[in-house]
């Protein structure tokens, strides 16, 4: 189970402390989905890189199973950002000098669940058995994103944080790549926080909330 309380994030400019995050509260039960909406600049992938342990909070707390992230060493961050989440950006993050087979087998060893069956049922049901072999700029944007997503699944991660995953395929490749990803996301046992723009591909997941003025509001299905 996921807690955000409180959740305060500012940032300073040139032109002073711009608030972005004040106060965020959200709550995501295991193997549940979430879309996360709002306008640009609202602050989804703020919010995203504190989930992530990428970034810390001003204040305010951020509960994995009743356990406060935010209290973690630098270490324990890095241990959660290898094990426990599985992130799908924008810009892939895919690593250029591996193959796809070892883009996904080297993120499984880092989370400390290498499981080739595993592997093998993603990249089956992801379409990448004949890409196997190739590095990711031997790759189409589409073959990319369908990687990334497997990378991201690949160690079973509690959480899966996806920023527009779907974002450079065209509407019936997303709505495909969308129940893909949903699919499997329930198989490995994981949560999803996606942030989109579609308010169709948000309704594909159990419940959906804005951001709006550093807060969440959360519509249920
Ligand atoms: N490191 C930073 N330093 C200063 N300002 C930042 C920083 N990161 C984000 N911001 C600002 O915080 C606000 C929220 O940014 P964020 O990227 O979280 O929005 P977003 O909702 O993800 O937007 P989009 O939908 O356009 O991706 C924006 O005004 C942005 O300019």
């Amino acid at each position: 189970m996921l807690v955000v309380e409180q959740l305060h994030k500012s940032f300073t400019t040139a032109q002073g402390t711009l608030p972005v995050l004040q106060g965020v509260d959200l709550r995501l039960a295991r193997g549940s989905s979430l879309a996360l909406m709002g306008e640009s600049g609202s602050g989804k992938s703020t919010l995203l890189h504190l989930l992530a342990g990428l970034d810390r909070a001003d204040s305010g707390r951020i509960l994995i199973d009743a356990e406060p992230l935010d209290a973690r060493s630098e270490s324990g961050l890095a241990r959660w950002r290898r094990e426990g989440i599985g992130l799908v950006f924008q810009q892939y993050n895919l690593i250029s000098s591996l193959d796809v087979a070892a883009n996904l087998a080297f993120q499984a060893r880092l989370a400390g669940r290498f499981d080739q069956q595993w592997l093998d049922c993603l990249c089956e049901r992801l379409g990448l058995a004949d890409v196997l072999q190739r590095y990711p700029e031997q790759l189409s944007g589409g073959q990319q994103q369908r990687v990334a997503i497997g990378r991201a699944l690949a160690g079973r991660p509690a959480l899966l944080l996806a920023d527009e995953p779907t974002g450079s395929l065209d509407e019936a490749s997303s709505d495909q790549v969308l129940s893909l990803l949903l699919q499997l996301v329930a198989e490995a046992g994981s949560s999803v926080l996606m942030v989109t723009h579609s308010q169709r591909l948000a309704a594909r997941l159990q419940q959906r909330c804005f951001l709006h003025a550093g807060r969440v509001q959360v519509e249920t299905a």
